[in-house]
């Protein structure tokens, strides 16, 4: 038994898994053997999830029917919505909100009292689950804006239908196609702290709801999800600062702030998912004739390579593609646990398939030799 500390696990491998694989000294990201450029170019978000949940590309026919059944899930239940309303009067914040909805959920999945390794009963939950929490989503930020729920739409894609019922309007392709997009770049990503929790929880055979509840949770951190919310904020801060923005990162990295955005405990370069957020990003500042926060980005990313070394992860230019597409900045982190669903349900199907509890130890470093004494005498 070794009795080396690997604090933050990094380099340990504690599974095997099928669903993607990063190449962190070449910034490639695969899943299941296709490339993230050719994803994220050619295939929609249901081929991913199709993809990551059943190990291979659909047909057309399976897409469709896939597709079908996805729609088919996408309302929700009404102690759902009644849920989503106290938790929005209640002003919780997005990514708690969503991690109680999802727990909601499961108070009304017909499967909720199936047995936990039951794969019919799964793939039943995984697609309620999935189809339902962009409607969720919607619901939660139109109540929090004073607005009515928009109905889902069963024509539209999951991209559009989520934008559809986020604005109460149909949305511009481009847009839709962008946001279909930035789901496929977020589907899955290895082992990632979410993940992780993800498997953990599975892996004392507690249920699907339980290991998606887990997962959004940690994702909302600032070190993980919660970072791509955090870099618009910085974007604001620099447009509101009297200083240019090479100034404002100066300033920023001097008094020892950690900048959201850079860095990764797996890539060593640029973050093949920012390479293609970045180039959609500025071809939306193009198109609208406003290119401050791209260039604002542009500024940070060269300054912090040529000073720190650092590369931009997927949540720097997840950020300014989102402004400009309208998306409330409080909502980017929920995004990103909608989109990341399909690989927290496909890795806790591979936790469920070759179980074992997932256990590490803690050396003891504490006091050895107390003595005990009553209350009284203390
Ligand atoms: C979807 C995702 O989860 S992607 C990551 C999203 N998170 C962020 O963008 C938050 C900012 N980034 C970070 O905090 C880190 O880079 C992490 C958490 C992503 C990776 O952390 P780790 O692998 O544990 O690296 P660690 O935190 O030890 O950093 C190594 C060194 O780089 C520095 N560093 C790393 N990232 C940053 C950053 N964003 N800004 C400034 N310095 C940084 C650290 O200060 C540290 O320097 P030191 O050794 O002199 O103290
Ligand atoms: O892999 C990680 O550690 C974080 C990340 O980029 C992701 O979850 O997409």
């Amino acid at each position: 038994m070794s009795d080396e500390v690997k604090r933050g696990l990094e380099d340990v491998l504690v599974a095997e898994s099928e669903l993607s694989c990063i190449d962190g000294d070449a910034g490639e990201l695969v899943y299941r053997g296709y490339s993230i450029e050719d994803l994220a170019q050619k295939a929609s978000y249901e081929e991913v999830v199709y993809l990551l949940w059943h190990g291979r590309l659909p047909t057309g026919d399976e897409l469709q029917s896939f597709t079908d059944a996805m729609i088919e899930e996408r309302t929700i239940n009404t102690g759902v919505y009644e849920q989503i309303e106290r938790l929005a009067a209640a002003d919780e914040s997005p990514m708690a909100a969503l991690r109680t909805i999802v727990s909601t959920l499961s108070a009304y999945d017909p499967d909720a009292d199936a047995e936990v390794i039951d794969h019919e009963a799964n793939a039943r939950k995984a697609r309620r689950i999935a189809a339902k929490l962009p409607t969720a989503l919607a619901a939660l930020q139109r109540c929090r804006e004073g607005n009515d729920p928009v109905t889902p739409r069963s024509d539209l894609d999951h991209a559009a239908n989520f934008l559809y019922m986020l604005n109460g309007s149909e949305p511009d392709p481009v847009l839709a196609e962008t946001f279909d997009m930035a789901l496929v770049l977020h589907a899955d990503h290895g082992l990632n702290a979410s993940t992780f929790s993800a498997k953990v929880t599975a892996s004392t055979l507690s249920d699907l709801h339980c290991a998606i509840t887990t997962a959004v949770g940690t994702l909302s951190g600032s070190l993980h999800g919660g970072a791509n919310a955090n870099v618009m904020r910085m974007l604001k801060e620099v447009h509101a600062s009297d200083a240019d923005a090479v100034t404002w990162i100066e300033d920023a990295l001097e008094s020892g702030r950690r900048v959201p955005g850079f860095g990764h405990r797996v890539y060593n370069v640029k973050d093949p998912r920012a390479r293609i957020l970045g180039e959609r990003s500025k071809e939306l500042a193009e198109a609208a004739g406003e290119m401050c926060w791209y260039n604002y980005s542009i500024t940070i990313e060269e300054y912090i390579d040529d000073h720190k070394g650092l590369a931009p992860n997927v949540d720097f230019y997840s950020a300014s593609t989102y402004y400009q597409m309208g998306i409330p900045i409080d909502i980017y982190t929920p995004i990103f646990a909608m989109a990341r669903t399909a690989g927290w349900i496909a890795h806790t199907f591979e936790q469920y398939d070759e179980n074992r509890l997932i256990r590490p130890r803690a050396r003891y470093v504490g006091n050895e030799d107390a003595t005990f004494k009553s209350v009284e005498k203390r």
